[in-house]
């Protein structure tokens, strides 16, 4: 059914209610309404932007970031240990969620990285499932040139990756003049070339994939795969531009709380849908899922009591254990004579770009970072460091009670060659910050760098009893130490990349950080990686999945503890970062829940 009205939800009888229709809530509608002896209506706070240029056209992806039309633009709270610096904290806005605002990447995090899911208390989350909910998601389109495929070692091994799925995913058409020298600079600087990360050791370079779609050149995300061929259902309501405030319960008989309904505010206007037959799923992403759950009653009693929320269920975990990749960036002037995104400032450039996008080639149907590097450890420090940091690795933060198992679990990672703990990013332009302004005429070419298991915990609790105020993200970057000593680390090899041939010979000197404080020395490169760090929009772990004991928020089959029919499908529900970005492993969780509500209808 097209989007609904109020009253059509309201008088519809609902057998399954999502409450976020972004990345992981379509996919969880699409699927569970397959069925269409079942009724499955999904809440979402944004708009249908199925026709926004800024969410179809990749070349022009970065430009709706900050625009509260698709972005929810949070901010973290200061951050204590970072020059008290207030960050950018992009979320997407709309059917869809983050996959309608990311930046296109796909990649997958090492074998290592889902079996530790398992290992912390989750059976069924291992390397081999993970992969298997993947692929059923995902449809490679291989690289037909084999100039080109041959030019960028762009050679996936087809046992890795799906082949029916809905979310497209495919090789940029257009590559910057720097892709083969950066990759080439980084494999003299020990960084080997990967020829398919997806196999579950993803160190190395790769000529990375993205969720484009080539035959039209648009955004493959979830809405435009799992919604729109679907949205005639007449089994599938979507409501939009609805905010949901709390999921409203009734009593079991066997004292756990039973979802029935949520309330939920239009324009202003509040409305109750209770009688909800089957199930509620929460997918509303890190940041929003721990406050609704808090609103509803669940989390920490001390908390909820501060704003006069009655406590249904006693779960510290809730708002807790919230981990990013932890990035600074590096930009460095390039020889101006270099083709690069920086020439899209050029009005006519950009509109010969549009041109050669109807054909669905050029910068405007390409993902606009190019090259990705996993990086161990060992390639960036001395076995002493290493050591060190290992030792380091105790815990600074109380909060948690799992936090021990994670350090355990992250402590070998440190020393093994085959687990990333740096990701360089390229970028084959000017970084995308307020704190430096390309000058015309000029080229850049950027790094981001960012911790893939960083240490520090932060959190994310509501600030008001207030459904519509934003949620108090605390990052906590930098809360243990030994994530700054990384980051330092991380920089200072990424800046080697520059002082490297065949990258050096283009290079003409850095720009940020500059080369005064590069030169200056470590203290000054811990200062600028505060004044610069930021996250890299990959949040995850406030609804963690984890033994209740732990801090658990859901348990392996993702049902909140306490409740007998409510779950949180979405990010939240992941306790330890992966060295990876995260839409893949998105469509992985929600393939794999909605499996889990059919098996237990
Ligand atoms: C700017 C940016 C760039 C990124 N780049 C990449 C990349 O290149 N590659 C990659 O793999 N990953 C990337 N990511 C990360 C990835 O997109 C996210 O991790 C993933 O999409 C999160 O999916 P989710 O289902 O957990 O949450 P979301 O997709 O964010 O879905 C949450 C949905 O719930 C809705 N919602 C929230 N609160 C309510 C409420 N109270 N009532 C109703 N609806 C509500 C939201 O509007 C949203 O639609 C990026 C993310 C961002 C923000």
């Amino acid at each position: 059914m097209p989007i609904v009205t109020v009253d059509q939800l309201l008088n519809a009888n609902v057998d399954y209610l999502i409450v976020g229709g972004g990345t992981c809530g379509l996919v969880v509608a699409s699927r569970l309404s397959e069925n269409p002896n079942v009724t499955v209506a999904v809440i979402e706070a944004g708009g249908d932007h199925a026709n926004a240029k800024e969410v179809v056209v990749p070349g022009l992806a970065n430009r709706a970031m900050k625009n509260p039309l698709f972005d929810w633009t949070f901010f973290s709270a200061p951050q204590v240990h970072a020059n008290d610096r207030v960050t950018y904290q992009p979320r997407g806005k709309g059917l869809g969620g983050s996959s309608l605002l990311h930046l296109l990447a796909n990649s997958r995090g090492s074998k290592a990285d889902y079996d530790a899911l398992e290992a912390l208390g989750n059976p069924g989350w291992g390397w081999d499932e993970v992969v298997r909910y993947t692929k059923r998601s995902e449809t490679l389109i291989p690289l037909k040139d084999k100039a080109l495929s041959d030019t960028y070692q762009v050679t996936p091994d087809e046992e890795y990756h799906g082949t029916e799925g809905p979310i497209i995913k495919s090789f940029s058409p257009w590559y910057s003049p720097l892709q083969v020298p950066v990759v080439k600079s980084l494999a003299a600087l020990g960084v080997p070339v990967n020829l398919d990360p997806a196999n579950g050791i993803n160190v190395g370079t790769n000529t990375g994939l993205s969720t484009i779609d080539p035959s039209g050149a648009t955004r493959s995300y979830s809405a435009s795969a799992y919604y729109q061929p679907n949205a005639s259902r007449p089994n599938l309501l979507v409501l939009t531009n609805a905010l949901v405030s709390k999921i409203a319960f009734s009593q079991d008989q066997n004292s756990l709380h039973r979802a029935v309904g949520a309330d939920f505010i239009v324009d202003g206007k509040a409305f109750e849908l209770r009688g909800v037959r089957k199930e509620v799923v929460i997918s509303a992403g890190t940041f929003q899922t721990p406050p609704i759950l808090e609103l509803s009653g669940i989390g920490n009693p001390a908390l909820l009591e501060k704003h006069n929320v009655p406590v249904l269920v006693d779960l510290p975990g809730v708002g807790e254990n919230l981990q990013d990749h932890t990035v600074t960036f590096v930009i460095a002037e390039v020889d101006s004579t270099l083709e690069g995104l920086d020439n899209l400032r050029d009005p006519k450039y950009l509109e010969a770009q549009m041109e050669l996008y109807k054909e669905q080639k050029g910068m405007m149907s390409s993902m606009a970072c190019q090259s990705f590097a996993y990086v161990p450890a060992s390639t960036v420090v001395d076995a002493a460091t290493i050591r060190r940091w290992q030792e380091g690795t105790v815990q600074t933060q109380s909060a948690l009670p799992s936090l021990e198992k994670q350090y355990a679990t992250l402590r070998p990672w440190l020393a093994d060659s085959n687990e990333a703990q740096f990701e360089l990013l390229a970028l084959p332009g000017h970084f995308f910050t307020p704190m430096s302004t390309a000058e015309p005429g000029k080229k850049y070419f950027s790094f981001v760098v960012s911790l893939m298991h960083p240490l520090s915990r932060g959190s994310v609790h509501i600030a008001s009893a207030d459904p519509a105020e934003a949620p108090a993200i605390d990052p906590n970057y930098f809360a243990h130490p030994t994530d700054l000593d990384m980051l330092v680390e991380g920089l200072k090899f990424t800046l080697k990349v520059f002082d490297t041939e065949p990258v050096k010979s283009a290079a003409r000197g850095p720009v940020m950080p500059s080369a005064a404080v590069f030169s200056a020395g470590d203290a000054a490169l811990r200062e600028y990686v505060k004044e610069t760090v930021g996250g890299e929009f990959h949040p995850l772990g406030t609804a963690s999945m984890l033994p209740r004991a732990d801090g658990g928020v859901v348990d392996p089959d993702l049902k909140v503890y306490g409740t007998s029919n409510l779950r949180v499908i979405d990010c939240s529900v992941l306790p330890l970062e992966i060295s990876a970005h995260l839409q893949s492993v998105a469509y992985a969780i929600a393939e794999k829940g909605a499996d889990i509500i059919k098996a237990a209808a």
